[in-house]
């Protein structure tokens, strides 16, 4: 699909880089507030998405990013705060008439009507002339390979195949913003992620900004622009995957998105940390901290490697190799510190692994620690 993908690009006034179109960003949510009874589902969240961007919202079960896309969807209305899409107010405009679309997991395809029918349905409710309709359903099919299939019912369709007419059938009417609840969530592993490629592909070539709630951190990283992490209806961090992967700002947003090892220790008079486990880190100190605070790095598997010899003074500590799982491309090993805590450490799959009991060497650079705020 990715090759028959074509421009598409979103026109009319209210369009992405159309000229006169306002600067600044595609969606602005300031302070926005949700509560259902007891529970606060969002607390004074405030984002920006750009025109044409793809922003993922991750969270763990609760975190409030359904009722983040529901309330931009215009289903849900916000307690408190401000929506606005291209600079206007949407928040008094129902669903329909709100310039967004929507991708549901369940696709929600009507099942009687055909994959034409179902892609033109939008378009018919809005009047839009029979051979406007014609043209611009097939292209949008033959975006996503799906010349030839318009006589074709939802239950004749594989689930990719379902999940693409469900994906143009939003595009169809060029919204500048489009809202996917869990889009691949329905779909086998080694489909997921060949659509994945696909949904970022249709994504460039329409130009619409992208809001994708996701419970799955590799999706999120694979296909976002920016991630953000949502915990208990607050924003924990947002920033571009490398950024948030690799400086996790909290211990929250470090265990989301994929494994890390959090060393505890104290700051020491010149700069170093004394961690619990029984290394010594040196690292660049976050500006605000002083000697004899507390403070938590975050180390990622993928950063620890193994060395000869003793362990280096300072980054570095002996270990123990206590089990190895092969992961295809290469191996993660959980070893065990001499005070008996567990990391995980990630060993390529082109040197030869250690034996279960085998003393270890571990060391990192500098860079690989990063400190938390909490
Ligand atoms: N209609 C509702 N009535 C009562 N509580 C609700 C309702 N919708 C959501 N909630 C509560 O609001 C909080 C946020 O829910 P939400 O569905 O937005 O989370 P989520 O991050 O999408 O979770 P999941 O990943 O499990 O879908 C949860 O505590 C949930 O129980």
């Amino acid at each position: 699909m990715a090759t028959a993908i074509r421009a598409f690009a979103p026109a009319g006034p209210s369009v992405i880089g159309a000229a006169g179109a306002p600067a600044g960003p595609l969606l602005r949510l300031a302070g926005v507030t949700k509560r259902f009874g007891a529970t606060l589902a969002l607390d004074a969240l405030s984002l920006d998405v750009a025109p044409g961007e793809f922003l993922a919202l991750l969270g763990g079960s609760g975190s409030g990013k359904s009722t983040l896309l529901r309330i931009i969807a215009g289903f849900e209305a916000a307690d408190a705060g401000r929506l606005l899409l291209q600079g206007r107010d949407i928040a008094p405009l129902p669903p329909h008439a709100r310039p967004v679309s929507m991708v549901f997991q369940s696709y929600a395809l009507f099942p009687h009507l055909s994959v034409f029918d179902n892609v033109a349905y939008g378009l018919r409710r809005d009047g839009v002339a029979k051979p406007e309709i014609a043209q611009r359903v097939a292209e949008a099919l033959a975006m996503v390979g799906l010349t030839g299939f318009e006589g074709r019912r939802p239950a004749q369709l594989s689930g990719g195949q379902r999940q693409r007419v469900a994906l143009v059938r939003s595009l169809v009417k060029r919204p500048p913003l489009l809202l996917l609840d869990e889009p691949l969530g329905a779909l086998d592993a080694s489909l997921r992620e060949r659509t994945g490629f696909e949904l970022r592909a249709l994504q460039r070539a329409t130009g619409a900004g992208f809001v994708m709630v996701t419970h799955d951190q590799a999706e999120a990283l694979a296909l976002a622009d920016r991630v953000a992490v949502l915990e208990r209806g607050r924003l924990a961090q947002i920033g571009p995957p490398r950024a948030l992967y690799d400086r996790p700002a909290t211990r929250y947003v470090a265990e989301f998105l994929g494994a890390a090892n959090i060393l505890e220790g104290r700051l020491g008079p010149d700069g170093a940390v004394d961690c619990a486990a029984g290394c010594r880190l040196r690292l660049a100190v976050p500006p605000g901290r002083g000697p004899g605070e507390a403070i938590s790095v975050a180390l990622r598997p993928e950063r620890i490697r193994l060395v000869a010899g003793a362990p280096p003074a300072e980054n570095g500590i002996a270990a123990r190799l206590k089990d190895l799982a092969y992961r295809g491309d290469g191996w993660m090993a959980v070893v065990a510190l001499p005070d008996g805590t567990e990391w995980r450490v990630a060993l390529p799959s082109e040197a030869a692994p250690p034996a279960p009991g085998e003393a270890l060497s571990l060391a990192w650079a500098p860079e690989a620690l990063a400190p938390l705020a909490d």
